[in-house]
């Protein structure tokens, strides 16, 4: 990618215009997420909001195509904890890419950015969970595998 690309697709905070630009069909792409309304789009929206620089859910928008679309998403939720010192953990959640433009480093420039954002915040550590699939692209944004996950479903 070179600087002029680099420039049309930088990273930035989500906002509130963002589901009528596709950020909810690109989620699509990664799980179920049925269509939210406008008002349950700004009601979660505004919830998130309340935790500040504790919960930040970043984006690409496609400016070099003129589409506008958000191409890439990520989040990071900083948990506060007594052990280590009082320490941080960054855990870093629903990452995607649009099919269109994967391969295309788009997801390590999101990890990265969601990464130092959970350094910022002054966190020992940032973790995730994912497929067996995705370990090749983690380890090239720097992680290592680390013990195994567990999951209860409630619905
Ligand atoms: C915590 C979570 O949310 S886990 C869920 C992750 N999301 C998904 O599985 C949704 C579907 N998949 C996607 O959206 C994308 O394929 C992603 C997010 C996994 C990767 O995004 P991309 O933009 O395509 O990856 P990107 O181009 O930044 O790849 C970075 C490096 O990882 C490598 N890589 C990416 N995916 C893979 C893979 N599946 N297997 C092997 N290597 C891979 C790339 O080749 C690249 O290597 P290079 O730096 O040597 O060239």
């Amino acid at each position: 990618m070179d600087s002029v690309e680099e420039e049309m697709f930088h990273v930035r905070k989500l906002e509130i215009s963002d589901r009528n630009k596709g950020f909810i069909e690109l989620l699509q792409q990664l799980t179920v997420c049925d269509s939210v309304s406008e008002e349950a789009f700004q009601e979660r929206y505004q919830e998130i909001a309340k935790y500040g620089d504790d919960h930040l859910i970043c984006v690409m928008q496609d400016n070099k195509h003129n589409s506008g679309k958000i191409v890439a998403t990520g989040s990071v939720f900083i948990e506060k904890k007594f052990i280590r010192n009082c320490g941080k953990v960054g855990h870093i959640e629903d990452v995607v890419v649009d099919s269109s433009v994967r391969g295309k480093q788009l997801g390590k420039k999101i990890i990265d950015f969601l990464s130092d954002h959970a350094r910022a915040m002054g966190c020992y550590k940032v973790i995730l969970d994912c497929s067996l699939e995705n370990i090749p692209f983690y380890e090239k944004c720097g992680f290592k595998q680390k013990e195994v996950q567990m999951v209860k479903y409630f619905i």
